[in-house]
Formats: C-alpha cells, sequence, structure tokens
C-alpha cells in the first residue's frame, strides 16, 4: 500500500467542567472546532473512565460469543443488530474488516436483543450507557442550537430519545487482529474505510493504545475520499470523547459546520495498532417521523433538502 502522507493538525481539546455557568464559553470553543475540522475531544464530561471500562467489557463479552449467536440478532437497514465484514464502503469497495452491533432506543429493536441468559446483564449496562451517551449529547445540541440561533431545545427535540421512532445507534465495533508476520495487506484493506458520518453529531469512545482513527478535513480533499491526501491521526488522552460533525449537523448549518472525512487505517507501520481493536460509537440521528417543521422562519429555505428523519 502506498505510504499515508500525514500532516498535523489539532484536534481542539473541549472540558465541559461547570457547563451551566460557563454555557457560553464552551458554545465559542465547540462552534470554532465545528467550523474548522469537525472534530474536538471532550474532556470533564459526566461519563466516567469507570463508565467507559464498562460499557467496553460489556461490548468485548457480546463479541466473545459464537457467531452462531451474535448470528440470532441479525443487521436489518432499520440500523439494529448484528454484521460481520458485511459494511461496504463507497471508498474502497470492499467490506470493513469489522464487526458491529448497533443498538437503537425504541421499537427498532424489538428481537435484537440478546435473551439475558445468553449474555446476563447486557440489556441493562448497554441501556444505562445509553443514557449517559444521550445525555451528554443533548448538551452538545444545545451549544449547537444557540450558535445557530435555533431555539435551544430545536435539535433535542428532534433526537428525543423517547419518541418511539427514534433513531440514535450506540455501535458497538470490533476490528479483527492483523497478524504483522503475514506480509503486506491488499491496498483495499481498511478497518473502516474512509466516510463521513450521516448523523447529526457522533460521539466517539476509544481505547488508549487502540490507535488507527484518521481523519482529513473536507475542505482539504482533492482526490477521491481523501484517499491520496494528507491525514492526521486522532490523539486523545483516556476518559476523553471524540466528537465528530455529522453529514446532517454540516446540513442544518448551511454547511458552516464541517463533517469531516475520517477512517480506521489497517495497522501496517511499526507503532500501529495490530491486536483487535474495540471502539463504540454513539450517532445522534432523528426521529423518523420528525420532518422539519420546527425549523425557525427564515432558515428553512437555505438547508438542503433531504434532511427529514424518514430520510435518515
Ligand atoms: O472506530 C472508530 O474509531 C471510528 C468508527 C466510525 O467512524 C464509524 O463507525 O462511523
Ligand atoms: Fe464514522
Amino acid at each position: 500500500m502506498a505510504p499515508t502522507k500525514y500532516t498535523t493538525r489539532t484536534i481542539p481539546r473541549i472540558s465541559l467542567a461547570d457547563f451551566p455557568t460557563r454555557l457560553d464559553a464552551i458554545t465559542a470553543q465547540l462552534l470554532h472546532a465545528a467550523e474548522t475540522d469537525g472534530f474536538f475531544s471532550l474532556t470533564d464530561t459526566e461519563i466516567s473512565i469507570p463508565d467507559i471500562n464498562a460499557i467496553f467489557s460489556t461490548s468485548k463479552s457480546f463479541f466473545a460469543l459464537p457467531d452462531a449467536i451474535k448470528a440470532t440478532v441479525p443487521f436489518t437497514h432499520a440500523n439494529v443488530g448484528w454484521e460481520t465484514r458485511s459494511q461496504i464502503r463507497p471508498s474502497t469497495g470492499v467490506a470493513d474488516q469489522k464487526e458491529s452491533y448497533q443498538l437503537q432506543f425504541g421499537a427498532n429493536m424489538s428481537g435484537k436483543w440478546l435473551p439475558d441468559a445468553a449474555l446476563p446483564g447486557f440489556k441493562p449496562s448497554a441501556q444505562l450507557f445509553m443514557q449517559k451517551a444521550q445525555s451528554l449529547s443533548e448538551k452538545l445540541m444545545l451549544c449547537f442550537a444557540r450558535g445557530l440561533g435555533f431555539p435551544d431545545d430545536f435539535f433535542v427535540r428532534a433526537h428525543d430519545s423517547s419518541r418511539p421512532d427514534c433513531q440514535s445507534v450506540l455501535r458497538l465495533l470490533h476490528y479483527f487482529a492483523v497478524d504483522p508476520a503475514a506480509g503486506p495487506l491488499p491496498e483495499t484493506y481498511y478497518r473502516a474505510g474512509a466516510h463521513a458520518d450521516w448523523d447529526l453529531l457522533t460521539l466517539l469512545f476509544q481505547l488508549p493504545g487502540q490507535s488507527g482513527l484518521e481523519i482529513c478535513p473536507g475542505r482539504e480533499v482533492v482526490t477521491n475520499f481523501g484517499m491520496g491526501d494528507e491525514w492526521t491521526k486522532v490523539d486523545f488522552a483516556a476518559g476523553d470523547i471524540v466528537c465528530n460533525i455529522g453529514d446532517l449537523l454540516m446540513s442544518w448549518s448551511d454547511d458552516r459546520f464541517k463533517s469531516t472525512f475520517h477512517r480506521v487505517k489497517a495497522p501496517e507501520e511499526e507503532g500501529d495498532w495490530f491486536g483487535p481493536r474495540y471502539s463504540i460509537a454513539f450517532f445522534n440521528q432523528p426521529g423518523r417521523d420528525w420532518a422539519g417543521e420546527e425549523v425557525p422562519d427564515g432558515y428553512w429555505g437555505r438547508v438542503y433538502e433531504g434532511c427529514y428523519g424518514e430520510e435518515f
């Protein structure tokens, strides 16, 4: 594989400490990050390192099950369930080298939880973490709504997790180990091929040492999916939550905020992480019945078509 060209970009690290009293300052920092590289990391959030460790051990216990059991909760296009080596990215034309299990809050999960006997405690642990991710996301939604001059609860209502048709997703991810002795990997082998997320906003939980996440901001992309452009390895401290703007917030902000290409590169160079890689994404996606009726006057004409809940 042609070696990747790397460049340094500073990914802002934003503290959410004293959120209610520092709301304006935090909003200004979030807006700056959203307007530049579209990626930032959060520290001092309500999600603690023990919370993150707990969900990673819950996730690992799921992936350790035999495929025959995981296959009893198969992926469907409602974006729930388990898949393995099946997500084909337009950037690579082949499936990502991973398995994932997608969980939602609402009716789409019917039949997609394993029975408790198969994995005791999995469902309450996952649901508790989803509530925490939702609550943190709502803080960011408030800031972005203010920044855009929308009503404070504009994004929160569209992404309300109590809507029966809420589409937000917790995605547990497991990228397979690579044997460094097995020789060079095929050119198309990525753990996750380059893509932008199509949601409002993504929270990414990563384990220190399990590198691979890289970004390439859209305004600097001149080759297909940025494959030949300069990438930046995402660095983060233990407990930090890496966040990125999705296509929906880019469109709702009239392109002011940037949805950025990112990928998980296959390990190939010294210093890369060849072992199994676990990560967790929380995708904020509007309820299927949300139809944009709450967009403030004067704003709607500038927002792209095709960003109603049903179309996601
Ligand atoms: O695993 C990661 O670090 C990134 C995952 C990701 O970008 C995605 O699932 O959309
Ligand atoms: Fe992504």
